[in-house]
């Protein structure tokens, strides 16, 4: 049987949403992305998983369509995955990048503030929020406090909140398991009206993320996910579902992550197997072998509150008391009167005092000012006391030293000071109360470390009271090593069957068609297919970490690169694991045109998977001014591979001429089939002559692949002489290349 929590967890289940209710209101949200060198943006997003880079490149891709006017149907996709799988990280990827590319949207500039944010990124608590560098649900759209229906409109404050959402075309929700049916609703019923639209969420597109198997909405309201007879179902009816998989908090220790995997989906009727109950084991320990300095997880308040104050008496002499200044309206007078000594303030209001130290751990439990790292969860050192200068005694602020994590930028050393909060005392009429608002954190509850990432911790299984706390609390660790568990109590170990089925259930979306070639490989047999692909790399010193990083490209037997821009001089980087190298620049390949030879960029190179056995046809009678590589494979297959690249400068003349004479030559070598691939600059939707194709037709080629849909932006051939088993072109993912075609296009 579950434990039914006592009403001091209820509340405590509900660590924000109370008091972000009750604060921030009033707060306008800031919402910028971050400005993130690009070096550093570029390794962010070389270092996406392949799950993770096929949400990132749909999205980017949707957005790319949006700037340039083609239909993009609105999407609701739900992010799912277990603890540390990466849904954060993706998702500040996917918000930079989004932001990014949305702002370019031409608009009309006397009707909108292209300041105005384009991607909005939220989540259901503080502490998430502001791990993602983002703002509440709540502060975002000025949400009231009790959410039942029905629905309260705006009032006076829609065009306030039209003019700053005015440019928003994708909201992100993160830790989507905590978010009831009636705030998702009343998210949904915002922007309709905001928006104008009857559509879903207001024609909003929805990035939903989160794990459902990690804490539920508070007070017992059933996930999203899970059907409910008589509520309005936006989850099941329009979202599709994407699964992260790989464990990336986990990463360095598989056997834990993979643990953790079966514990997340473990329902009340299973045991544990041998393997990881002995596992879990390692981890079990008696508290006085724990140290103090170590992060204690629990599941219930009063545990946390009796752990704080004894680890503040064993660890600290000096302890400061700091009263509460409450403050009573004079009936007579009307003025607010200070109280000498607090009263009994409310279960989850601000303390009557606080036992604090110079050094000791604290968290705060209010969102003050979430752009600072102040949110409802954040953990600090108490760094000194100010006291104010009419009273040496009262304490007027505190210097706080936010933890590492909690920093927007890791740089900064500066403390941050906290001012007093002030909040009426509900329980005493015409009382309101002045209090830092902090508590000792030398522990936490099991609801604040939700989305937390930690080398250490100390969890108690004791008292647990709901499903999937005990996984939240296991899964904060990055190691076995770094976890300790008192009170070891396997049954505490559960999920919800329910969620389990409504997953089940779901729609599900792999998004195959934005890596074809990843999902195609992982079933051709490759003993008898051979991959070629071409891409236009647009400078290969400054691509070649992204091509190595890329989860398509170096699955090919064969990459063709085109624009190369390298002058000669080939950098050991340059080269690619498992591949040979065969490359020409365009300073050696032009004798009659020395103005082209003498222009920087262009260039060709082939690479080949080393299992291959392939030489190169380095000088080719009679060729000239061509930027091209010939490669002749000999092993396990025949063929000769050729990359040819026309810069869009160079005269078609010229250009079909020396083309003839390599089609001639390569004919004489007598290898087949003969592939050729490369940017030929030659528009292929333009209804009039197309000589380059033309030429390759005359001579037997046929383009590849023949589907109708890859010729819409094709400026690129893949020629082939004879049937290959199996040729893919790469894709172009490249916004500016677009625009140049398109530009192009209107000009012919
Ligand atoms: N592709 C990646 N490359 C490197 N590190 C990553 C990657 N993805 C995630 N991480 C790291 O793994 C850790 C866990 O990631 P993150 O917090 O995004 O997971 P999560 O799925 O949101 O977890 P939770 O459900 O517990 O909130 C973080 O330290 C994050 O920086």
């Amino acid at each position: 049987m579950r434990d039914r929590p006592d009403d001091d967890d209820v509340q405590e289940n509900d660590p924000d949403l109370t008091r972000a209710v009750r604060t921030v209101t009033n707060a306008t949200f800031v919402m910028e992305p971050p400005k993130l060198d690009p070096v550093y943006r570029q390794q962010l997003y070389q270092s996406l998983n392949q799950m993770q880079a096929s949400v990132f490149y749909t999205v980017r891709d949707w957005c790319i369509k949006r700037v340039g006017n083609v239909t993009a149907e609105q999407f609701f996709y739900f992010i799912n995955g277990g603890a540390g799988t990466g849904k954060s990280h993706l998702i500040k990827c996917i918000y930079t990048e989004a932001s990014e590319i949305l702002s370019k949207i031409e608009r009309n500039a006397y009707e909108t503030d292209p300041s105005k944010p384009t991607v909005l990124l939220t989540a259901f608590t503080g502490t998430a929020a502001f791990n993602i560098c983002g703002t509440t649900l709540h502060t975002l759209l000025k949400l009231p406090r009790t959410l039942q229906p029905p629905y309260k409109g705006l009032g006076n404050r829609l065009d306030e909140m039209r003019a700053e959402l005015m440019n928003a075309e994708i909201i992100i929700i993160d830790e989507i398991s905590m978010v009831s049916k009636e705030l998702f609703a009343y998210v949904h019923f915002r922007f309709q009206q905001i928006k104008g639209s009857n559509k879903p969420f207001g024609g909003m597109s929805v990035l939903a993320v989160g794990d459902f198997y990690q804490l539920p909405p508070v007070a017992y309201s059933k996930p999203l996910c899970v059907f409910e007879a008589g509520c309005i179902d936006l989850w099941n009816d329009n979202f599709q579902m994407i699964t992260l998989t790989e464990i990336m908090r986990q990463k360095d220790d598989k056997a834990f992550a993979e643990m953790l995997n079966r514990i997340r989906v473990k329902d009340l009727t299973q045991e544990l197997s041998d393997n990881d109950r002995e596992l879990l084991s390692q981890a079990v320990t008696e508290p006085e072998n724990c140290p103090n300095d170590v992060l204690h997880i629990f599941a219930r308040n009063k545990k946390v509150n009796h752990h704080n104050s004894k680890t503040l008496a064993l660890l600290y002499d000096d302890i400061i008391t700091i009263n509460a200044d409450d403050y009573r309206k004079d009936a007579r007078t009307g003025a607010m009167e200070l109280q000498t000594t607090p009263c009994k303030g409310e279960l989850n209001g601000l303390q009557d005092k606080l036992e604090l130290a110079i050094g000791a751990r604290v968290m705060l439990t209010r969102n003050i000012d979430i752009s600072q790292g102040l949110v409802n969860g954040a953990f600090a050192k108490v760094a000194t006391l100010v006291y104010s200068p009419c009273n040496s005694t009262h304490v007027q602020k505190l210097g706080l030293d936010l933890d590492l994590s909690q920093r927007r930028n890791a740089d900064n050393q500066m403390l941050v000071y906290l001012e007093r909060s002030e909040e009426n005392i509900t329980t005493k009429k015409g009382m309101v109360r002045r209090q830092f608002p902090l508590k000792l954190a030398f522990a936490c509850t099991i609801h604040k470390v939700q989305g937390m990432s930690t080398t250490s911790a100390v969890v108690s299984l004791k008292e647990i009271f709901q499903a999937g706390m005990g996984y939240v609390a296991l899964s904060r660790v990055t190691s076995l090593r770094g976890l300790r568990i008192i009170d070891m109590d396997e049954s505490k170990l559960y999920a919800n069957p329910d969620i389990t089925e409504s997953l089940n259930n779901m729609q599900k979306n792999h998004f195959e068609q934005i890596m074809p070639f990843y999902h195609l490989s992982q079933t051709l047999d490759r003993d008898k297919t051979f991959s070629i692909i071409h891409h236009n790399t647009q400078g290969l010193p400054s691509h070649i970490q992204d091509i190595q990083a890329h989860h398509e490209l170096c699955l090919a037997d064969v990459l063709c690169f085109t624009e190369t821009r390298l002058q000669g001089f080939v950098a050991p980087s340059l080269h690619l694991d498992g591949y040979s190298m065969f490359e020409r620049s365009r300073h050696v390949s032009y004798t009659n045109f020395s103005d082209m030879a003498r222009k920087d960029g262009g260039g060709a190179a082939i690479y080949v998977k080393n299992h291959i056995v392939a030489h190169e046809v380095r000088y080719v009678h009679n060729v000239t001014d061509l930027e091209f590589v010939v490669v002749r494979v000999e092993a396990p297959f025949s063929a000769l591979i050729v990359t040819v690249y026309r810069p869009p400068t160079y005269n078609v003349k010229s250009f079909l001429d020396n083309l003839r004479a390599l089609l001639q030559c390569l004919e004489m070598l007598d290898v087949h089939p003969i592939i050729v691939c490369g940017d030929f600059n030659e528009n292929l939707l333009y209804y009039g002559q197309k000589p380059i194709m033309e030429l390759f037709a005359s001579k037997g080629y046929a383009q590849k692949p023949r589907n109708e849909g890859d010729y819409e932006t094709t400026m690129d051939l893949l020629e082939s002489k004879e049937r290959t088993s199996f040729v893919y072109k790469k894709k172009e993912r490249k916004n500016g290349r677009k625009k140049e075609r398109k530009k192009k296009e209107r000009k012919t």
